[in-house]
């Protein structure tokens, strides 16, 4: 059981009534690894994504994290576990402080001395403690992501899972994120759903690649973008 990946995905299967959204994806990821799931439009990452951390039940396959299957839990059974996610959908409360916020996540698992402390650090982390007064709902749309991202690493969780974090950002905060996630990726293991590629040559270890639910190519970062396949996949957008 020791030696078993840290999550592992068989044969994984999502039908929503005729559409074949993921056909039957293996997944492998190590302890501390940082790996991107590329691929166009449609091609079934976030669906394969949300069956991951539990929030879609996979229709046929299996989902293990170290080696214990988890596809079909409730998120929040998964989160339990020590998998902390971001996704597309904000969860942040508008009226809320960005501490406010962050000790909602640190307060559900220490007491408050502790708590506080957590939630100071994970700001920190994110290089947004200037704004732990603020209310999130008047900040820009990366200060947002960013105090998301202290809520999700506040609990240290052993495996992050971010969707699309770059969306919406500006060139400087996404040159920031990219710094901010190889750092994360020191002590925990990270997935990264995202689109933009020179993001994903940037921070990606290593990379699938999706296409049609299917696994196109997957491995090394530099190997796999540098597939003909892959590159054709993107012709035409931001491949080159
Ligand atoms: N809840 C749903 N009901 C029906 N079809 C869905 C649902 N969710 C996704 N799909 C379909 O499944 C396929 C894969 O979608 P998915 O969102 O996983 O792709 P993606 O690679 O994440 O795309 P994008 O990069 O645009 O987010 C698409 O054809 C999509 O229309």
């Amino acid at each position: 059981m020791t030696d078993a990946p840290l999550l592992e995905a068989e044969g994984l299967v999502m039908r929503f009534g005729g559409v074949t959204a993921v056909a039957g994806v293996d997944f492998s990821l190590g302890e501390g690894e940082l790996h991107c799931l590329v691929g166009p439009n449609g091609a079934g990452k976030s669906t394969f994504f949300k069956m991951l951390c539990g929030q879609l039940k996979p229709t046929a396959g299996d989902v293990r994290l170290r080696g214990r299957s988890i596809a079909g839990l409730p998120a929040s059974r998964i989160a339990r576990l020590g998998v902390g996610v971001k996704t597309q959908v904000p969860s942040l409360f508008d009226g809320l402080t960005a501490m406010a916020s962050v000790r909602v996540a640190t307060d559900a698992v220490l007491p408050p001395t502790l708590s506080k402390r957590r939630a100071e650090e994970a700001l920190e982390r994110m290089g947004v403690s200037r704004l732990a007064g603020h209310v999130v709902g008047r900040l820009a749309h990366g200060q947002r992501q960013l105090v998301e991202l202290a809520m999700v690493i506040a609990q240290k969780p052993d495996l992050i899972l971010l969707d699309e974090p770059a969306a919406g950002m500006t060139g400087a905060e996404v040159d920031r994120l990219g710094d901010l996630i190889v750092e994360l990726a020191r002590s925990s293991s990270v997935i990264v759903v995202e689109h933009d590629m020179a993001f994903i040559r940037r921070i990606a270890r290593t990379v699938t690649v999706f296409n049609q639910g299917r696994v196109l190519a997957q491995g090394p970062a530099a190997e796999v973008l540098a597939d003909s396949r892959v590159r054709d996949v993107y012709l035409g957008k931001d491949a080159a």
